[in-house]
Order: structure tokens, then sequence, then C-alpha cells
């Protein structure tokens, strides 16, 4: 087994590893030890037939794409009765440690069709797969890494015992987030990009629209003034405004000229989609640095979008579990031209359902799915808070679309050189 799992292996026992028991942000977590030892209570839900799966192969492009068709593979093959909830498994602390998967428990009357599917899973080079057992007397768990060969041998020297580990400050997912979700330089989005050439050709088209040269230092004649925000809160609206009022240039990220590509990229999973909305702000920031010599500029999302979404994607649960203000995660990347004024709409979460019906989205009926969706709201608008360089100035969008142009035109005078 030439795996990159086999040097995981050297650390398998200082791992935490983290189940997310739902997207509220529950989070189970336990340790291993190769002593045995007694489990806690609140294990008990890791009972017989529970298993982990984790991906985790050298190539970054390929287990970034094995693990975002996990979740369908698994509930295409294995019986429904299966649960299936999102695990991490990381090195307290390490940057990049982080590996994902799926941890199953298994209440099907098949046990045999679980271990066989588990088995074909084991022999790539990309998985690592483990069950977990109840001990003799009851009390302790234990985790058998499998050995992944044919007949699913469970490789029992490599047993290690289930105790209970202290709470992440934040989700684990934090500790992977620069260059996996986050990118704070072009050269790094690049990279991901050229990595995906062979096996997503469209990743050529765009590197060859982003430019090479430095902008980030160019101060523009004109003001530039970005407008972020979620969805629905009045960002075409506001901007087609400014443009008419202050005879601007009007710029979105993604440019149009991303446009034929978007759809391929946003199904490729975070690592791969994020690096693509990356550069789409570079391709913008040429054209601001352009246009600014002209006239005034207004842009619709730049960097504040591509951070906060991508960072509160990355986390579930509520905005406890984003990385704390401060946090480099929010920096601005030093070689991205700097707009002279962010402005954040903000709206009432009603008012905004209702502008999202008017337009025909927006109506789901499951309540729960409304749930998640506003903690993700709340995540993303906190995201949007935090991000720095410069900070975003919040508007409330509720009142009439020309109230809300007056007052941003106010904010442009008084932050901008006109
Ligand atoms: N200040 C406002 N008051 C009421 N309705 C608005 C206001 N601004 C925009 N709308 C309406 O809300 C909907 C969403 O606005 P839009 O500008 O398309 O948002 P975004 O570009 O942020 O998705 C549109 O139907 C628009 O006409
Ligand atoms: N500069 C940008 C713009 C959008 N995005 C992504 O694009 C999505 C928003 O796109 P959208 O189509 O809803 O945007 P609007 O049409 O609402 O302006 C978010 O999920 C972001 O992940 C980004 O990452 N960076």
């Amino acid at each position: 087994m030439a795996k990159r799992s086999m040097s995981l292996l050297g650390q398998w026992s200082s791992r935490v590893f983290s189940i997310d028991l739902d997207k509220r942000g529950a989070l189970l977590n336990f340790a291993l030890t190769e002593k045995p030892q007694q489990a806690p209570e609140k294990f008990r839900n890791i009972q017989e037939r529970c298993y982990s799966v984790l991906v985790c192969g050298d190539d970054r492009i390929q287990s970034a794409r094995f693990y975002f068709g996990l979740e369908d593979l698994l509930r295409n093959e294995l019986p429904a009765e299966c649960e299936l909830l999102p695990v991490s498994s990381y090195l307290p602390h390490v940057k990049d440690s982080l590996i994902r998967g799926y941890f199953l428990k298994d209440a099907s009357e098949c046990p045999s069709l679980t271990r066989r599917v588990l088995g074909a899973l084991g022999l790539s080079e990309q998985v690592q797969v483990c069950s977990y057992l109840r001990g003799p007397d009851g009390g302790r768990w234990s985790q058998q890494l499998w050995s992944g060969s044919e007949n699913q041998n469970m490789d029992v020297s490599k047993t290690c015992y289930v105790v209970p580990s202290e709470e992440a400050n934040y989700h684990p997912s934090v500790l992977n987030m620069e260059n996996s979700d986050v990118f704070y330089c072009r050269a790094e989005a690049c990279k991901v990009l050229q990595e995906s050439c062979d096996i997503i050709p469209e990743s050529r088209a765009v590197l060859e629209l982003v430019g090479k040269t430095d902008a980030s230092r160019h101060s523009p004649d004109f003001p530039v003034v970005v407008i972020e925000g979620l969805d629905a809160t009045g960002k075409t609206t506001l901007t087609e405004s400014l443009r008419e009022a202050l005879g601007a240039r009007l710029l979105r990220s993604p440019p149009q000229c991303l446009s034929p590509w978007r759809a391929v990229f946003d199904r490729e999973p975070p690592l791969i989609r994020r690096a693509f909305y990356a550069l789409g702000n570079y391709i913008t920031a040429e054209q601001m640095g352009k246009e600014a010599s002209q006239a005034p500029v207004i842009v619709d999302r730049y960097w504040h979008s591509t951070a906060s979404y991508a960072i509160a994607t990355a986390v579930s649960g509520p905005v406890s579990s984003l990385p704390p203000e401060g946090s480099p995660l929010y920096r601005w990347p030093p070689d991205l031209l700097q707009p002279s004024l962010v402005v954040l709409l903000t709206l009432d979460p009603q008012e905004r359902k209702r502008r999202l019906e008017a337009r025909g989205q927006g109506q789901t009926d499951e309540e729960q799915e409304l749930d998640h969706n506003l903690l993700f709201r709340l995540r993303v608008e906190e995201a949007y808070r935090r991000v720095r360089g410069p900070a975003c100035v919040v508007v409330d969008a509720g009142p009439s679309a020309e109230k809300v142009l007056q007052q941003v035109l106010l904010l442009i005078k008084e932050h901008c050189r006109l």
C-alpha cells in the first residue's frame, strides 16, 4: 500500500476526528490512543458497524474531485439505511493537516454489502477505510485500519482506541483554507488551474486571459467603488444607477469574458471553483486599472465576495465557527488592486426573500433547508464584515432604490476624490 496514508499513519494516534453531525455546527470530536481505554458515554452512538472513509491521495486536484463525488458514489452503492456524515481528520493546530471523508453508520440488514463496497473503495490509492468495533466488555471502542486488500482484511496491528478530544475553537476546515478555499496571490490560484488543465481543458483558456502585470501598486486617477452583498440585495439596481449618476464605467467580477466557462467551474469542487473566481478578480482588476484612468469605476462584486463565500462555505454551523475576527484569512491579497471604497448592502431576511420571490426564485418549502440557508447567510455577511484592506462600509438596502442611491452617493463623496 504505497499511498500517502502510510506516512499519515505515523501520526495516526495524534489525529483528531471531527464528525459533522448536522449543518448547525454540532461536531463530535474524538482522538485515538494506542492503549486500550474505556470510551466515554457520549460515544455510544459510535456503534458496531460504523466506518470512516478518508480521502488522502497525493494529487490535490484528483483528491478534491474524488471527495466532491464521494457522497453521490456512496449513496448510490451503499444500502439506503447507511447514514453518511462528513468527517474531517486533522492534527490540532497544524496547518494543511486536514483530510476529509465520510463517517458511515450502517443500519442496514445487509452488512456484507456495505463491507464489499468499502472494501472495493479501500483498494483505491486515494482512500483510507477504517471500521469501529466495540470491545468485549462493551466499554472500549476501537478503530481498525483496513489494509485495502481485496478480501477486506483488517490490519489489526493498526488498532487504536477512541477517546474524547478537546473541543476545537473553530471549524477544522479553517486549518486548510489558505490555498484550498482562498488564494492570496495570483500565482497560487494559477497553479491550481495549471494542475487541472489535463482534466478541465477550459482552465487553459482562463489562464490565457489572466494578465501577468501587477497593477496593485498603481493608484487609479478616478475612484473605484465596489458594491457587495448577498444575492437580491440590490447590487444590479444600484450599480446601474451609480453608473448613470456618475457617468461611470461599470465592471463586474467575474468579468464578462469568463461567462462562457463559469458554469463549468461552478460544477467543480471548491479548490478549483475558488481558484477560478480568484483569477476573475485579477482580470477585473486589470480592467479597473485601465478604465479608472478615464472615469470613475463601479464594480459589481469583487474580492470581498470571493473571500467571504469561500470562507463561509468551507465551514458549517453558526457564525462562531468562522475564523476569528482579525485572522490573516481575512487579509487582502497584496498583488490585487484595492478599490477606493467597498459598500456592503445588507437586507432584512424577510425583505430579501420577498425580492427573491418577486424575481421568481427562493421559494423552498423545506424548513430545514431555510434554516441552513439562514446560518449560511449569517456566515457570509459576517465574513464580509471581517475582510480587511479596505473594510466594507455597511449600507441598509431596505429603503427605496432612490434613497439607497443617495446614501451611497454621499458615501462616495466622503471617501473618494471625484
Ligand atoms: N432598494 C430597493 N427597494 C426595493 N426593491 C429593490 C431595491 N433594489 C432592488 N430591488 C429589487 O429587488 C430585486 C433584486 O435586485 P437586484 O438589483 O437584481 O439584486 P442583486 O443584483 O443584488 O441580485 C429586483 O427585482 C429589484 O428590482
Ligand atoms: N467576485 C466574485 C463573484 C462571485 N463569486 C461567487 O459567485 C457566487 C455569487 O454569484 P451570483 O451569480 O449569485 O451573483 P449575483 O448574480 O447575485 O451577483 C458566490 O457563490 C461566490 O462564490 C466569487 O467567488 N467572487
